[in-house]
């Protein structure tokens, strides 16, 4: 078992690492139940996690109901929210019970926002079951659902109480979707740890293949990054949080353009992000040309898109722009983009011109 404390004053927790984790889970979540029903929020493809987690409940003396949502970015909404926040309410969740968020990162993301409202705050319990939520969207405490101008537009910064990892859940998870995390695992290594990269490009096809061991380091040094970076900055309001942030202003907005559907996931638009974002920043001046397209080659290596065409885009880089203009990094009418000197030193560039952006994205192949 490997425990990650993410330090954050009396908002700390610990994400707990462990194959086989989710059949023992309620030897971790009893002490958070009072003695009352737990409520289980989760999709439609996670029947059978469901009932593991169920069966160590029951077998514990812990009741639980279970709530199951439709699968797919589109659950990200308004109405999946008022359809939860409705039947948390039905189930009379208090203030101090723990909901228990079990699937990917759009169930966390939206179990986690709901918590943050309902009834001005509720507590919960992240149990991720992507190697995308494993390595990102469980840790940290952004929560969100998407709107129509864009992408996490109405969310809240709200920590959960425990984070419990169960590598062996992604068993079952499709090839696309794990490709898709894993474009949050290179992340770490281009932010700021080149050794972290070189690992990556070593090791990927172990980790894709789903080697136990590959897949072990990469969650638990994930993890590590994701924690340390929050710990520092946990409401990035410091320059430190942005950094996670690399890939995302070009991937978000070619998540809008895909309407928030499976034709683009956010780890596939994250991957083409970072690509555009070094190619950017080479095509500036600023970072190696052989850095840049060390990346993209690495990505496409792995069958992830290195850019624009990869990533089906059609939009022109006017309209590209016009969606990060949404960006919640926005300060000023000025848009921060994560840039990169070469690969594990991207660093916060609050002069950018967004009309060299446009033109970059224009000669860009589709
Ligand atoms: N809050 C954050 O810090 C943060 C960080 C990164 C991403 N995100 C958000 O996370 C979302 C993407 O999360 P995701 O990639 O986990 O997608 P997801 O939650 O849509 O899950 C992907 C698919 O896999 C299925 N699935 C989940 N676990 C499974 C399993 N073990 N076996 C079989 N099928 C399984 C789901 O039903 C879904 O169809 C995006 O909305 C993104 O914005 C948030
Ligand atoms: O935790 C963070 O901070 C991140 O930026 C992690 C990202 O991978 C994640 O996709 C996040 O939701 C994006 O943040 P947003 O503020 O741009 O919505
Ligand atoms: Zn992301």
């Amino acid at each position: 078992m490997t425990v990650i404390p993410v330090s954050l004053d009396d908002r700390s927790y610990d994400v707990i690492v462990e194959n086989g984790l989710l059949a023992r889970a309620a030897g971790h979540l009893a002490p958070l139940s009072r003695g009352r029903t737990m409520a289980i929020v989760t999709d439609e493809n996670l029947h059978p996690h469901l009932a593991t987690l169920q069966a160590s409940l029951s077998a514990a003396g812990v009741a639980s109901e279970s709530i199951v949502l439709p699968p797919g970015e589109g659950t990200k909404s308004w109405a999946m929210l008022e359809r939860l926040t409705d039947r948390l309410l039905d189930l009379g969740v208090e203030r101090g019970d723990h909901v228990i968020a079990l699937g990917g990162g759009v169930i966390g993301d939206l179990v986690g926002f709901a918590c943050a409202i309902l009834k001005r705050g509720c507590g919960f319990v992240q149990i991720p079951t992507t190697l995308l939520a494993q390595v990102d969207s469980s840790v940290g405490g952004k929560t969100a659902i998407n709107s129509r101008a864009g992408k996490n537009l109405i969310g809240a910064f709200h920590q959960p109480a425990m984070v419990l990892v169960d590598p062996t859940t992604l068993d079952t998870l499709p090839n696309r979707q794990v490709r898709a995390g894993y474009a949050e695992v290179v992340k770490y290594g281009l932010i700021d740890d080149a050794d972290f990269f070189d690992w990556c490009e070593a090791n990927a096809g172990a980790l894709l293949a789903g080697d136990a061991a590959a897949r072990s380091h990469a969650i638990g040094h994930s993890i590590a990054a994701k924690a340390r970076i929050v710990g520092e900055d946990e409401f990035e309001t410091k320059g430190r949080r942005a950094l996670l942030n690399l890939g995302h202003t070009f991937g978000h907005a070619l998540e809008a353009e895909a309407g928030f559907s499976d034709r683009l996931l956010h780890g596939e638009g994250v991957a083409a992000g970072m690509a555009l974002a070094y190619g950017f920043s080479a095509a500036q001046g600023i970072a190696p040309v052989g850095d840049a397209a060390r990346v993209s080659a690495h990505l496409r290596s792995v069958g992830l898109p290195d850019g624009l065409a990869a990533a089906g885009s059609t939009d022109d880089g006017a309209t590209l722009v016009a969606h990060m203009m949404h960006d919640k990094k926005m300060s000023a009418g000025t848009l921060p983009f994560l840039l990169a000197r070469g690969i594990g030193q991207t660093y916060v560039d609050k002069t950018v011109d967004l009309a060299a952006v446009a033109a970059f994205l224009d000669s860009q192949p589709r």
